[in-house]
């Protein structure tokens, strides 16, 4: 293991039982709180985005524009949220999907999207993978390409990365821990 990862994984809480019994939620407000450790995961996730190709970031709501956020700024590229139905008030482009814990919709602005863009997805979690899908499905319906996903933490024994492949279409799914 990396030194970074080392920094990345010493800095996630696992706290049991939540949000329901047999989950083990990887919670990441420790390392948001350390300012070193937010650095190095920003500046990780901003060079695999600007090595991508990348001309926007996409933050799938809520911890995802945590990350990717302050990730856009760094690569210089466009932040696009992608959010829970019903808070964005413009037009907008729905996707339904499931959960580890139940299910949910999420909607993009299309029109802040365009035929020129090439989207990497951030997250901190790929679970299942349905969220990120679910985001890819979004990107292409709005006309956009995709570039790639980039998460902090990729939650193998969930197969998240074999749900998600046929919607990558050959772009990579990048994941600075395996856990
Ligand atoms: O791979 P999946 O099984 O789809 O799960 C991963 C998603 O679940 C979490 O978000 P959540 O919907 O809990 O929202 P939050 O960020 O608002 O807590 C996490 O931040 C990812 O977006
Ligand atoms: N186990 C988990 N921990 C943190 N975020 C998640 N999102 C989906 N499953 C999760």
């Amino acid at each position: 293991m990396t030194g970074i990862e080392e920094l990345l994984l010493s800095r996630i809480r696992d706290v049991q039982d939540y949000p329901e019994p047999g989950v083990t939620f990887k919670d990441i407000t420790p390392l948001l709180a350390d300012p070193a450790a937010f650095t190095v995961l920003t500046d990780a996730l901003a060079e695999i985005s600007v090595r991508s190709g990348a001309t926007k970031i996409v933050g799938l709501e809520a911890r995802g524009f945590i990350l990717g956020a302050p990730v856009a700024v760094r690569a210089g590229l466009g932040f696009i949220p992608v959010r829970k139905a019903g808070k964005l008030p413009g037009a907008t482009l729905g996707q339904t999907y499931d959960l580890e814990y139940g299910s949910a919709e999420i909607e993009v602005h299309a029109e802040d999207l365009s035929a020129d863009d090439r989207v990497m997805v951030v997250d901190d979690v790929l679970a299942t993978g349905g969220t990120a899908e679910a985001s890819l499905q979004l990107i292409r319906r709005a006309g956009a390409r995709v570039a790639g996903v980039a998460v902090l933490m990729e939650l193998g024994f969930l197969g998240g990365r074999a749900r998600l492949e046929p919607a990558l279409e050959g772009a990579p799914l990048e994941a600075l821990l395996k856990v």
